[in-house]
């Protein structure tokens, strides 16, 4: 078995850490290439202590001195580097075989692109780079000879449940079934909703994530870039893909075949495991995870989301059915909203607003390459920014 070579791209976040429990686990299989982070010092240095990566990527400059220092003191060698442009460094460097990709948001774009273009392992946690990413973003893979593998837990449950051949999976496939939560406020009179706080929308039932995706499940926005994920990594029409509720998190989704069988991925909700599967594929490792006991399963149930209670799941159907680049213009908007939200400038309800308002006012010009979707993603984040002002006033 060779070593695989890692870089893992915001590796002090939560996918990034149970990526490194994950291959804490398995020293023979996984050596730390890189790992990259843009404000938290103190994780890592203590994640440079455990895996002596031999590149270390701080974005913000302040910290990445703060870092460096501290790692000149301990005599360590590992090279500190700072800005974005170094994320696509340790992405695409030759000596690395497999990157994950766990930054939050657009700003992990132009790294996976890196790491697509290099012909890497590439595991794709954050989902917001293919979204804005679209059609570019496989080009890459395609281009680069990448392998591209899902992270993200639905994601990951269709790929278990898909078969091998994906030429096949158009003319097999009658829909694909991504299972939702409902997050926190599932159970909540649509009417409450203007005034829940940013603690209770990051109260997730089932999962620990980060703060941004946590407000997107609140919303049900997370379902919805998932929608636009699922549409660019299995290549179904949006018209062939669904989303049920599943309140309880153990049906990760299913893939519902002309015969009418449907087969489904389960398992504990432990992001250990997508992770594992994703670091070994088609092999199977352990992943920590704890082993599913049926008999002492709660009761599952499975509905249809409520349009009042989540209005932004249906823009994703808009996003993929409007010009290219408004699923793009969709994430910026988002964006720029749950983080008005979390700073308590905008209510959980106008989240939607911003999202809809910025749709509206921002006409895509197909982008075509990564500096055109940079170039959207900048106009659709200024109109956002505006809307948020105006509410705000
Ligand atoms: N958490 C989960 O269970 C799941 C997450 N995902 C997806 O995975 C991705 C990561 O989520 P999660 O781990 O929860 O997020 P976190 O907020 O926990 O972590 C984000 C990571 O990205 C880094 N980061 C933040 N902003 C920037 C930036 N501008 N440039 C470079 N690095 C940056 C952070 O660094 P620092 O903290 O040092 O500032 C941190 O390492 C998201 O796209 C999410 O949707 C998908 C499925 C499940
Ligand atoms: C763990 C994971 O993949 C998250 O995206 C999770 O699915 C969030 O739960 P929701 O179903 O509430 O969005
Ligand atoms: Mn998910």
């Amino acid at each position: 078995m060779t070593q695989q070579r890692l870089t893992v791209l915001g590796s002090t976040g939560s996918i990034g850490q149970s990526t490194l429990d994950v291959v804490a686990r398995h020293p023979e299989r996984y050596e730390i290439f890189a790992l990259t982070a843009s404000t938290q010092v103190d994780k890592m240095l203590a994640q440079c202590a455990a895996f002596k990566p031999r590149h270390v990527v701080m974005v913000s400059e302040a910290h990445g001195r703060a870092l460096a220092e501290q790692i000149r003191a301990h005599q360590w060698p590992i090279e500190v580097h700072t800005g974005a442009a170094a994320l696509e460094w340790v992405a695409a460097h030759p000596e690395v075989d497999s990157v994950m990709a766990a930054i939050v948001g657009a700003a992990g774009l132009a790294a996976c692109l890196a790491a697509a273009r290099s012909g890497k392992r590439l595991m794709l946690a954050n989902k917001e780079a293919l979204v804005v990413g679209g059609e570019v973003f496989l080009q890459a893979v395609r281009e680069g000879g990448a392998v591209l593998l899902p992270i993200d837990s639905e994601h990951s449950a269709i790929f278990q449940s898909l078969p091998e051949d994906p030429s096949s999976w158009e003319r097999r496939v009658r829909k694909i079934i991504l299972t939702a939560s409902g997050g926190p406020f599932r159970t909540r009179d649509p009417d409450t909703l203007r005034d829940v706080t940013p603690e209770q929308a990051c109260a997730h039932p089932n999962w620990v994530m980060g703060r941004k995706i946590s407000v997107d499940s609140a919303t049900m926005m997370n379902k919805a870039l998932e929608v636009i994920e699922a549409r660019y990594l299995f290549g179904l029409p949006p018209s062939r893909i669904e989303v049920v509720i599943h309140p309880q998190s153990i049906v990760h989704s299913m893939v519902q075949y002309h015969d009418t069988a449907v087969v489904a991925q389960l398992g504990v909700p432990d992001m250990r495991a997508p992770i594992a599967y994703g670091l070994a594929w088609p092999e199977r490792i352990d992943s920590g995870a704890e082993h599913l006991d049926f008999t002492a399963l709660p009761a599952m149930t499975f509905s249809k989301p409520d349009a009042r209670l989540f209005p932004g799941l249906q823009l994703a159907w808009d996003a993929l059915n409007g010009p290219s680049g408004t699923a793009a213009v969709l994430n910026a908007a988002n964006e720029i909203a749950v983080d008005a939200f979390l700073n308590r400038r905008i209510r959980f309800d106008q989240i939607h607003h911003t999202n809809v308002a910025t749709m509206a006012a921002v006409l895509p010009e197909s982008p075509t390459t990564l500096a055109d979707l940079l170039a959207l993603d900048e106009r659709a984040r200024r109109s956002a920014l505006e809307f948020v002002q105006r509410i705000q006033a």
